[in-house]
């Protein structure tokens, strides 16, 4: 048996990037032969071994044939005498079909090299269509690689393109969907990731919510860019320059989506759009099986994102009120990732990435103002229960008319 290194490691090699992982093919060899070795399979029929030693993954060479939908739907032809060539060819991207054998030497029959150097995402042959996650995959790296330089092969997006009308992404489980959705928010380009999506019909297919907002004008005076979808592309970019944590970029993603809902004749204006947006957000949420932190976040950025715009106009009362909302006495955390979200919403317009946001220090303030009220002294009177919490929301209230007063 012959066993390479292929994939991501021999392609991130090349590009002189960090290698996170490594994978490796086996050519010539049964599954039989591996288990006496001491590998361990990964699944009952998946031709996958981790190393008894390292946990990487031993893929047997294989061809992959389809024969339905979704997971269940893969059937594997490995054995030993599938080739490292045919193996390779029904990989993705010509860039992830590279190997290495363990001397060192490339073998790249499908010109990877040449594609890398040219920074092309170009696909490798028909068998690109047996995954339709691939169509997420290539948007993933369009999204990571785009600072190098590169861009999906027009070639390659025709063929996206295909795969997204044909209605197979709707065969995806959320669970697959979702890993790629949410390593692609955190490279340094999640908006080319949205972008690659809706330039070959996948975002219509995946998430129609956001792709509505592409064509929707905003007022010019809040919105130099005008048009919605790209607000929110600016958004997710200033999410990434500003390093922020998946929960505020998936909030970021949707927090406008009730203006796709607004009827032509109120455009640019948007009257309630955050409070029309939830059952959307809510809705998109289920379909992803968004983790709960993300979930959350979304729902709460898209209900309350204005308030925090319009923090330093707000009542004591209304800024108690939405403390409470978020629970910040028990979820600080939470509320700052509101903040944080806020402020990548009112820096992700065209020509205004720089502005102050003196809200956020003046939200986190509050919050602070408000959490400092002590309890003791209330429960030294003689407070208990709900009329404790009523004389510690009196008390919090004049902490945040002092807050706001000085
Ligand atoms: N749907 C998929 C998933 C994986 N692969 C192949 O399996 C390799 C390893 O997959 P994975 O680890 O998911 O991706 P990497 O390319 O290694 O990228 P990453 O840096 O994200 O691990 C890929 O390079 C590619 O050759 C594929 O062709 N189609
Ligand atoms: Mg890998």
């Amino acid at each position: 048996m012959q066993i390479y290194k292929v994939g991501g490691a021999v392609r991130d090699r090349l590009l002189g990037r960090p290698i996170s992982e490594v994978d490796w093919v086996v050519v010539g060899a049964s599954a039989e032969q591996m288990l006496e070795l001491g590998y361990r399979p990964v699944g009952a029929d998946f031709p996958v071994f981790l190393h008894p030693q390292t946990g990487e993954e031993y893929a047997l060479a294989r061809t992959e044939r389809k024969s339905g939908h979704g997971y269940g739907g893969f059937t594997f032809h490995a054995s030993p005498d599938v080739t490292l060539e045919q193996d390779l060819i029904r990989r993705d991207l010509t860039v992830n079909a590279m190997a290495e054998d363990d001397q060192g030497n490339l073998i790249d029959p499908y010109n990877g090299q040449q594609d890398l150097e040219a920074r092309i995402l170009r696909h490798v042959s028909p068998a690109f269509a047996e995954d339709p996650l691939r169509v997420l995959r290539v948007a993933r790296f369009a999204a990571r690689y785009a600072p190098l330089g590169f861009s999906v092969a027009t070639e390659t997006l025709m063929l996206m393109r295909e795969l997204a009308e044909s209605g197979e992404l709707a065969h995806l489980t959320a669970e697959r969907s979702w890993k790629e959705i949410s390593r692609a928010l955190m490279e340094p380009r999640p908006d080319v990731f949205v972008q690659v999506l809706r330039d070959c019909g996948a975002l219509a297919a995946l998430l129609p919510e956001v792709d509505d907002l592409f064509g929707v004008p905003q007022p010019q005076a809040h919105h130099p860019e005008i048009d919605t979808g790209e607000h929110v592309l600016s958004v997710l970019r200033q999410c990434a320059e500003h390093d922020q944590p998946l929960n505020v970029r998936w909030a970021s993603l949707l927090h406008d989506v009730g203006k796709g809902l607004t009827p032509e004749d109120q455009w640019p204006r948007h009257i309630a759009h955050e409070q029309k947006g939830l059952r959307l957000i809510q809705a998109i949420n289920e379909r992803c099986k968004a983790p709960r932190d993300c979930a959350e976040l979304a729902m709460l950025v898209g209900e309350f994102h204005t308030h925090g715009h319009r923090a330093l106009e707000l009542r004591p009362s209304t800024l108690l009120e939405l403390l409470q909302r978020f629970d910040v006495f028990r979820r600080p955390q939470r509320f700052a990732e509101f903040v944080a979200a806020c402020e990548m919403d009112a820096r992700g317009r065209l020509g205004l990435e720089q502005r102050e946001y003196p809200q956020g220090a003046y939200l986190l303030g509050a919050a602070e103002a408000a959490r400092q009220v002590p309890v003791k002294p209330l429960l030294e009177k003689g407070f208990k229960g709900a009329e404790l919490g009523e004389a510690l929301n009196r008390e919090r209230l004049q902490a945040l008319k002092a807050y706001k007063d000085q």
